[in-house]
């Protein structure tokens, strides 16, 4: 007997002891929960696998941080307009009268044991949070998730997605800085544009005129309560959706629309998810350690007659920000009214966008006059209408946020303010037509190459010289799994008119809607649209040549070009 015996004895029975004690608490549990049942039910559901579905993931974890982060600040942060004057750690403002909001702003850098930190990540995790929102939304979309049956999730993420942008506007308002100040002015400038209610809404938000001493504390509730309730409400329903309908999976051999292959919940993705929020944490908390957003003492504290350069907002407001500056400034007025024109178009097309973007699944759906359910994922190329229509939004969501920093790329690039505006409003008409056309034609070229290499094999980069000087390419047949795939997406047809002449020779009335639906069916699956799968006696043949050509090249290697007598 060792020494270590007594000792590893004694490790095993406290072991066993735990082991006991947890059994005897699911079992409790069990008993009211019926915990067992569930578990059995869902800890091994099948969850497929794919780099890009980790981006939902990090939607989920930035907006866990942004609540963890939050409550921190809201155990500091004073959401009150009163005037103190300034007496702290940061001397340079001392003796300067400002709010309460930005003093306790100033306390949470300065004085409060890790507040700096905390604020930093909150922020930067407001920013990961948005950005991982529109990534995911276009991993949803160009791949066609968002179809039957999941139209109704991906309206709960669009709803998540207007949210988090309001969520953040209110957030960056709340220290009452300079750049807060200027972004709540831009706010009552938009809302008074809104004809007819816009005087109302603004006198009612902010309990008179501008700037006033309620609009701190009123966006302080909406942002800490109102906003994160509803969102928080629609993440688990969104989640909750996830699971039941399971998630999508991309064609593969053994997939069908009827299964899923992956890998269970419990283990597997449990550690993964769990590995990766610490990953994204770490990885926030990084950036806020080390790249400072957002430093309000900079600034200074608002006041209604001081506006500074550069004055820019969260870049997920760059859209509605940036089809403000492009647009020239009308105005109109009429029986004592005036109608501003220059910055009610761009929020009503911002909101057109918006709507356009949240009803997509309904239109294609209406398009296609697809009522089925789709299990399987798009490859963006088969689908080259769509991706260019995604491809062209993005554009032109970059194209304006340029155009939202027009004053950033003057002062920084010494350009003249009116040629990047006047460069923006040509680029905001163009660059999505292009961008377009450009992305259709790509995707249709992926398409043939696809054909070519399920007809002809993969192009090896092998080239051999037969015996009489000709000097052929040698290509590779494809795998049965490759081939699977490259062949696994549908071809479908343009939805076709109705019959101009009907059953009893009546010439039928085509509907103006219907009209609308077959052209544009016709742009979507049409030969501008898909590249059709070769017919059946063009396969033949294609293959009989192939056959041919490796026939006589066996042939040629077997005998010698040049006979050595004769
Ligand atoms: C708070 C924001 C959001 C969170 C926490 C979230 C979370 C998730 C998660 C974890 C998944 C499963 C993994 C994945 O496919 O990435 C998912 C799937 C999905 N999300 Fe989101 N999401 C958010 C926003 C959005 C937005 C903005 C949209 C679209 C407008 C959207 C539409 C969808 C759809 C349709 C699915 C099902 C995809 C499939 O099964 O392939 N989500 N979401
Ligand atoms: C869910 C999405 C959220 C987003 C996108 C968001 C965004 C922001 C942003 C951009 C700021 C300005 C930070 C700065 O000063 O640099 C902010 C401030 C603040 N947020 Fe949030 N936030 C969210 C959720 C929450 C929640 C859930 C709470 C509280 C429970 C919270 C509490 C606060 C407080 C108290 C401030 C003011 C303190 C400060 O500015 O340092 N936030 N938020």
């Amino acid at each position: 007997m060792t020494q270590q015996e007594p000792a590893a004895a004694g490790a095993t029975e406290g072991a066993t002891e735990a082991a006991g004690a947890t059994e005897a608490a699911a079992d409790w549990l069990d008993g009211r929960l019926s915990i067992y049942a569930a578990a059995r039910n869902n800890l091994r559901k099948i969850f497929p696998d794919h780099w890009s579905f980790m981006l939902g993931e990090i939607c989920l974890y930035s907006f866990i941080i942004l609540i963890l982060t939050g409550i921190y600040l809201t155990l500091f942060f004073n959401p009150s307009m009163g005037e103190v004057v300034y007496h702290g750690s940061y001397t340079p403002l001392n003796g300067i009268r400002m709010s309460e909001a930005y003093k306790s702003t100033l306390d949470i850098s300065f004085d409060v044991r890790g507040g700096l930190l905390i604020r930093q990540i909150h922020h930067w995790a407001a920013i990961v949070f948005v950005a991982a929102m529109l990534v995911h939304m276009m991993r949803v979309f160009f791949t066609g998730a968002f179809r039957k049956p999941r139209e109704i999730n991906w309206l709960f993420g669009f709803l998540l997605l207007v949210l988090a942008m309001f969520e953040g506007l209110m957030g960056y308002s709340l220290p009452d800085d300079l750049l807060s100040g200027t972004g709540i002015r831009f706010l009552e400038g938009a809302l008074l544009s809104t004809p007819i209610v816009g005087t109302y809404i603004t006198l009612f938000l902010y309990g008179g005129e501008f700037p006033g001493t309620d609009i701190i504390p009123r966006f302080y509730s909406i942002h800490v309560l109102l906003l994160p309730g509803l969102m928080l409400a629609l993440v688990l329903t969104h989640i909750c959706y996830v699971w039941y309908h399971k998630h999508t999976q991309f064609a593969g051999p053994g997939r069908t629309e009827r299964n899923v292959v992956g890998m269970p919940f419990f283990p597997v993705y449990v550690a993964k998810a769990t590995g990766f929020f610490f990953l994204v944490f770490g990885v926030i908390t990084l950036a806020a350690a080390v790249a400072s957003v957002n430093p309000i003492w900079a600034y200074g504290p608002y006041r209604p007659d001081q506006v500074s350069t550069d004055a820019q907002p969260d870049w997920y407001m760059g859209m509605p920000e940036g089809l403000i500056r492009i647009m020239p400034g009308w105005e109109v007025r009429a029986w004592g009214h005036t109608l501003e024109l220059g910055v009610f178009i761009p929020l009503a097309l911002f909101g057109l966008v918006l709507v356009a973007i949240g009803f997509y699944p309904y239109l294609e759906g209406w398009i296609t006059r697809d009522k089925r359910e789709h299990h399987l994922l798009d490859r963006p190329r088969n689908r080259p209408v769509r991706t260019a229509l995604g491809v062209a939004w993005v554009t032109e969501y970059l194209i304006l946020l340029l155009a939202g920093g027009n004053d950033v790329v003057a002062t920084r690039f010494h350009l003249s303010i009116n040629t990047i505006t006047w460069a923006c409003r040509i680029l905001v008409l163009l660059g999505p037509v292009v961008a377009f056309s450009v992305t259709r034609r790509w995707a249709l070229g992926l398409q043939r190459r696809d054909r070519d290499k399920v007809l002809h094999g993969r192009e090896t980069g092998i080239i051999k010289r037969l015996p009489h000087g000709e000097f052929v390419e040698t290509h590779e047949q494809l795998t049965p799994a490759a081939l699977h795939t490259l062949t696994a997406h549908e071809h479908p047809e343009p939805v076709a008119l109705p019959p101009a002449v009907d059953g009893n020779g009546v010439r039928a009335r085509t509907r103006p809607l219907e009209l609308l639906r077959a052209r544009l069916s016709a742009a979507y699956f049409g030969p501008g649209g898909q590249i059709p799968w070769p017919s059946t006696p063009q396969h033949d043949e294609l293959t009989t040549r192939q056959h041919l050509a490796q026939q006589a090249h066996l042939t040629q290697q077997a005998q010698p070009a040049e006979p050595a007598d004769r």
